[in-house]
């Protein structure tokens, strides 16, 4: 059995991981070795029915001794544990959830449903480097990946709205600590059905701008609003994450001439669903059906909700999609702008296809 190496396996995304590698008994299949930055010597977890002590994430000599790493623990870790790493002649697979990798060449950022080729290709040309993709895009790429893959899309403009989770635990705690103040401001009137609307209105916004919500981690209120920025700011404009959206893609599926893909990318409210609306310029015009025949028989994944309206708000929400590897696509239809202008609206767990699935399912690959 191989040694796997787990670092960041007790944070957010670390912990889907490994609730999804425990669903899919993926411990059977190797000998996992845990690692903290932060709790060396104490007990480890059991996911297998075998305890360990938690070992050292940045003793290199323990690291050079496993076949493969997988880890959550984020850019920083990355920065500082790979190089060296490498540069001490470690051969092993790195699996990795965090951007920092992801441009470089001798790296595939890894979506097997979509890639699955080229990442077959890659390790057989020896790369030993595989990087989880920006939760947007591989979310994107799940649910259109069946017009991609028929060479259909001539360019995409998306909106996002994503959850507070992409922040990382802390955010998802800042909302909803957001939420409950702003609740309480206005609890009493709330429970009084006279009250007036506008009055309590008033006091939600007031306390939005008193500085009376907490804001350490998205700088702003959230809760209530939204945050038009996500991500460092690039000098042409482009946040990054927007940046990430046509280099990831285009890496992603091997591109050599490349898919305009740009838009906003937007914070919202909702707690680990990323909800993506498309404007794609298809290559020509096919019919609705046929898109959707191309959608659903892309992966098992991706399923097409039907443009009505009772469906849309049941089934093509964060409430239904969360928890799920179901990467659903609807509201298709063509627009005024003519019939080779499709809109789309996705929704997809952003901690599972987003973050964690890609990763232990890549291990399966290499196992
Ligand atoms: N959040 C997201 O949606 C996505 C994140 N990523 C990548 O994954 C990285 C990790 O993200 P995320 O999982 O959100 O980060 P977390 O903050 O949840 O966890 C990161 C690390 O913090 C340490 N830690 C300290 N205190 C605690 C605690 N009380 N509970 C759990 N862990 C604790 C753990 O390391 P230790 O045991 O060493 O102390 C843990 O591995 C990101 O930096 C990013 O690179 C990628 C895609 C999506
Ligand atoms: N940036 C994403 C989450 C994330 O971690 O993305 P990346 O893996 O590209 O850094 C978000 O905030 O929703």
């Amino acid at each position: 059995m191989k040694n796997v190496g787990f670092i960041g396996w007790r944070g957010m995304v670390g912990s889907v991981l490994m609730q999804r590698m425990v669903e899919e008994r993926d411990f059977d299949l190797i000998n996992p070795v845990f690692f903290s930055t932060s709790q060396t010597g104490q007990a480890g977890p059991s996911f297998n029915g075998k305890t360990s002590i938690l070992q050292d994430a940045n003793n290199l000599e323990a690291l050079k001794a496993l076949d493969i790493i997988i880890t959550c623990q984020g850019g920083d870790y990355t920065s500082d544990v790979y190089p060296k790493l490498r540069a001490a002649g470690w051969q092993g697979y790195w699996i990795d959830a965090a951007s920092t990798l992801r441009m470089k060449d001798d790296a595939i950022i890894i979506l097997d449903p979509v890639n699955k080729a080229h990442i077959h290709a890659g390790i057989d040309k020896g790369i030993k480097t595989f990087v989880g993709g920006n939760c947007t895009v591989s979310l994107m790429l799940m649910s259109l990946g069946g017009l991609f893959a028929s060479n259909l899309v001539e360019w995409v403009s998306v909106a996002t709205y994503q959850a507070a989770s992409g922040g990382g635990a802390r955010h998802m705690r800042e909302l909803l600590t957001q939420m409950g103040i702003l609740h309480d401001k206005v609890a009493t009137e709330l429970s009084n059905p006279a009250a007036s609307i506008l009055d309590i209105e008033r006091k939600v916004t007031q306390a939005m701008r008193d500085g009376s919500l907490p804001t350490d981690n998205f700088g702003v209120p959230l809760a209530g609003s939204l945050i038009p920025w996500i991500d460092k700011q690039l000098d042409n404009g482009q946040s990054r994450e927007e940046w990430k959206g046509q280099a990831e893609t285009n890496k992603i599926l091997g591109n050599s001439s490349i898919i305009p893909v740009d838009g906003l990318c937007v914070r919202i409210g909702a707690l680990r669903c990323h909800s993506q609306a498309f404007t794609i310029k298809l290559k020509k015009d096919i019919s609705i059906p046929e898109i959707e025949q191309l959608l659903v028989s892309h992966n098992e994944w991706a399923k097409v909700i039907p443009n009505d309206r009772e469906i849309s708000m049941k089934e093509l929400t964060p409430a239904a999609v969360t928890g799920t590897l179901s990467t659903p696509v609807g509201r298709l239809r063509k627009l005024n702008m003519g019939s080779d202008y499709l809109s789309a609206f996705n929704v997809g767990d952003q901690l599972l296809w987003g973050a964690a699935e890609p990763l232990r399912r890549m291990l399966r690959i290499l196992l």
